[in-house]
């Protein structure tokens, strides 16, 4: 009988990525650029791989960790917040982990931090003895509040937390924050931060034994160098030998030059690959210190 895609098998690596959210795009893209392709299925919530044997399942992000956790897929995108606050469950329940973070990302950057109403002066953690905190997290609230020693009632919800105060359900709230413009809409601000969260890729706690193991790997190498130069740029333009020694100190950032000899003229070619940010005004101080002809070139990848 032959296997359903969905089914898989062990020589398949299977992905979990959000379906759609603020982390759906930036992963099929982050995967996309370590040159995996897929055909999508009709009801597009599993994407055979094409270019690898790499199949893709579209989940809510909560569903992630226990997906791992259950064999179901094999790696998944998904917040340092969602992993940390089912781990810590599971760790409570279970007294083991059974998935973990195996990169960080560099997408869907924000902070767990506890909020308080506008008008409230922040006078540290002590101050929440008593009172009433709405959150999501559960489970990473109550152990910092455990490490701190203060007894405070836990009110779980699973969205629009902000509004809890102004409803009366909370006195302070535990929640997600980026720009802080939501928190400033209902009337509250940021104090202490529990968590600084990303995206990650998780996987199991242990690495796979099988024939997986070498799709997981090729993946990670892959990822390693999108990654490391995602934001780097290869800079090359053309200089006068005296001019060299002025324009080094301005590359302090730029993996050891190449200098080259122009055929047929005097002049050098040089080229380095900067991985710190490469500003007009960076090129400005290139171009006054002698640099000529100066291209600004993206890295997609790079393989060591
Ligand atoms: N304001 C923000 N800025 C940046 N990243 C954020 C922000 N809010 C959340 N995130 C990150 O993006 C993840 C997904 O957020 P999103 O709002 O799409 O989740 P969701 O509503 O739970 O989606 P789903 O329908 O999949 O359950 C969060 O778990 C967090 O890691
Ligand atoms: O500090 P800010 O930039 O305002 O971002 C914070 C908000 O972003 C997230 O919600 P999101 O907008 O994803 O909506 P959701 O509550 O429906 O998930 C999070 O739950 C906060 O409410
Ligand atoms: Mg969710």
């Amino acid at each position: 009988m032959s296997q359903s895609p969905v089914q898989g098998g062990r020589d398949r690596l299977r992905i979990a990525i959000q379906k759609s959210g603020r982390l759906a795009d930036p992963a099929r893209a982050l995967l996309t650029s370590c040159g995996l392709s897929w055909r999508e299925s009709r009801d597009r919530l599993f994407c055979y791989g094409e270019s690898l044997p790499i199949d893709l399942l579209l989940v809510r992000d909560d569903d992630i960790p226990g997906l791992i956790r259950d064999g179901v897929c094999d790696l998944g995108v998904v917040g340092r917040n969602v992993l940390a606050e089912q781990d810590i469950a599971l760790r409570r329940d279970q007294g083991a982990s059974a998935f973990r973070e195996w990169r960080s990302l560099g997408f869907g950057g924000c902070r767990l931090s506890i909020a308080i109403p506008e008008t409230w002066e922040w006078s540290g953690a002590a101050q929440l003895a008593g009172l009433r905190i709405a959150t999501s997290y559960p489970a990473i609230l109550g152990d910092w509040l455990r490490e701190q020693g203060v007894d405070a009632g836990v009110v779980e919800l699973s969205g629009s937390v902000e509004i809890a105060p102004k409803l009366g359900q909370a006195d302070a709230i535990c929640d997600l924050v980026s720009s802080g413009a939501t928190l400033a809409a209902n009337q509250l601000k940021p104090t202490v931060t529990l968590l600084e969260s990303e995206a990650v890729l998780a996987g199991p706690v242990k690495p796979f034994e099988d024939s997986r193991a070498a799709l997981a790997e090729l993946l990670l190498r892959r990822l390693d160098g999108v990654l490391r130069m995602r934001h780097s740029k290869l800079l090359m333009f053309q200089a006068s030998r005296e001019a060299v020694p002025g324009l080094l100190p301005l590359l302090p950032d730029a993996e050891s030059p190449t200098v080259m000899q122009i055929d047929g003229g005097d002049g050098l070619a040089l080229q380095a690959l900067c991985h710190g940010a490469v500003t007009w005004q960076r090129l400005e101080e290139l171009k006054r210190a002698g640099a000529r002809g100066l291209l600004v070139l993206p890295v997609e990848g790079m393989l060591a």
